[in-house]
Parts: C-alpha cells; sequence; structure tokens
C-alpha cells in the first residue's frame, strides 16, 4: 500500500501540487516547521505530516506530480496515483485541499496540455478535488513573479471553469508568495474552512 504510516489526526488539510511550485516552502511558513527545500525538483516523495494548532489537526504535504528531470515517466504517474489514492482514501477526513500553483508559469503549462489535448494535471486535480467532495482552495504561488495579477489570476479562473474576475473567489483563489511569508490570503481562506466545519459539527451535534 502506498503511503503508510498516516498519524491518526482528526482534521487534516492536504497540499498537492506539480513539484517545485513551492509546496514545501509554503508548508514551512504555515507551520514554522524547516525542512529541505527547494534545488532538486521532486524532493519529496512521502506524505510529510505536520501537527498544527495542537494533536488534533495536521498539515500534509503530498509529493509533487508532473515533470521532474531524472524522474521517468512510469514513476512519474505512479506518483500521481499515489497522491489521488491517498486523497479518495482519507477525503472524510480532509478539511481542506490545497492546489499549490506556480502563478508564473501555470497558464502557459496549462495550455500547452490542453493544446495536446490533454487534461493538464492542475485542472485535473482541481476537479477530482471536488469530485471527492473537497472543496479545492487554490494558492497561486511565486506572485512575487507575476507582473499583470489580475491579468493572470482571471486566466486561472477562466482555465478551472471559475467565471472572471477572480476576486469573487476570494475563498479558492490566494495569491501568495511562500518564499517571503506573504500567506495571509490563503490562511485566511483555511480559517473560513475551520469556521465552516466548526459550525457543521455544532449544527449536527444539535439536529
Ligand atoms: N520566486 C519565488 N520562488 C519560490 C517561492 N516559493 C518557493 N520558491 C522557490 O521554488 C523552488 C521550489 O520550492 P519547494 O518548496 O522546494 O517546492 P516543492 O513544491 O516542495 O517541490 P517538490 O519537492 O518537487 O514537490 C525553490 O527554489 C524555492 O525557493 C515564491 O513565493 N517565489
Amino acid at each position: 500500500m502506498p503511503f503508510e504510516n498516516r498519524p491518526d489526526r482528526g482534521d487534516e488539510v492536504v497540499l498537492v501540487g506539480r513539484s517545485n511550485v513551492g509546496k514545501s516552502t509554503l508548508m514551512r511558513e504555515l507551520t514554522g516547521h524547516s525542512f529541505d527545500t527547494g534545488g532538486k525538483p521532486g524532493v519529496t516523495r512521502q506524505p510529510n505530516h505536520y501537527d498544527w494548532a495542537g494533536p488534533d489537526f495536521m498539515f500534509t504535504d503530498l509529493p509533487g506530480f508532473g515533470f521532474m528531470s531524472g524522474v521517468e515517466e512510469g514513476k512519474r504517474e505512479q506518483i500521481k496515483t499515489d497522491v489521488v489514492r491517498y486523497v479518495e482514501a482519507n477525503a472524510d477526513d480532509i478539511l481542506a485541499g490545497v492546489l499549490v500553483v506556480d502563478g508564473k508559469a501555470v497558464i502557459d503549462i496549462i495550455d500547452r496540455h490542453r493544446g495536446n489535448g490533454d487534461i493538464p494535471h492542475d485542472v485535473e486535480m482541481f476537479h477530482f478535488l471536488q469530485d471527492v467532495g473537497i472543496d479545492p482552495i487554490v494558492a497561486v504561488n511565486k506572485m512575487d513573479k507575476v507582473d499583470d495579477r489580475d491579468e493572470r489570476l482571471d486566466e486561472l479562473c477562466d482555465r478551472l471553469g471559475l467565471f472572471p474576475p477572480w476576486q469573487q473567489y476570494q475563498e479558492t483563489i490566494c495569491p501568495i508568495t511562500a518564499k517571503t511569508g506573504s500567506i495571509e490570503p490563503l490562511e485566511s481562506a483555511l480559517a473560513q474552512r475551520f469556521r465552516d466545519a466548526k459550525r457543521d459539527e455544532l449544527l449536527q451535534f444539535v439536529s
């Protein structure tokens, strides 16, 4: 069974995304834990679990999928399959699924794959999360490298099937720069998810 040893926690937030989009950097900012980042794409091969705000809660950084230099196609496909299976198996405990994308590159990558008649990984992952009942949050990272911010974010909405302007989806589309710790839009979207989940729990309790 791929990805064993999941700690037994209540709620979980998972981070998914292509290799090298900055998931590990983001995770460090979110949790305050430091660990290996950068340099070699495809460094994260197993899920990294981090406790957060007490023992009942954790963040999980899942391995990056898509292109990685020096990693053969079959292995790359396997990693993606393992990520999908992990999310499916734990969907009931997953409070939020954060799809991390590289704000500078994501549109070109999506359009290139679409041009080849493929379903781009990022678009596929976004819809997959929805399909398993996890409302996705898109962390649009590396915004420090993006000049035409609103235009880029509108294009991303369009590619994900969300009708622009992007400002309508501030609980879903979160422009961030993990490298400098500018992640407030994501933190606020996550906080909103917690409030919603707690409210649902309370409602279940009283009904
Ligand atoms: N310009 C810029 N670079 C960033 C940002 N966040 C991360 N990076 C850089 O992007 C590269 C990849 O970052 P990682 O955090 O290792 O990426 P990852 O998604 O965990 O990579 P995998 O281990 O392949 O899954 C590193 O060189 C980071 O310094 C950002 O907000 N802006």
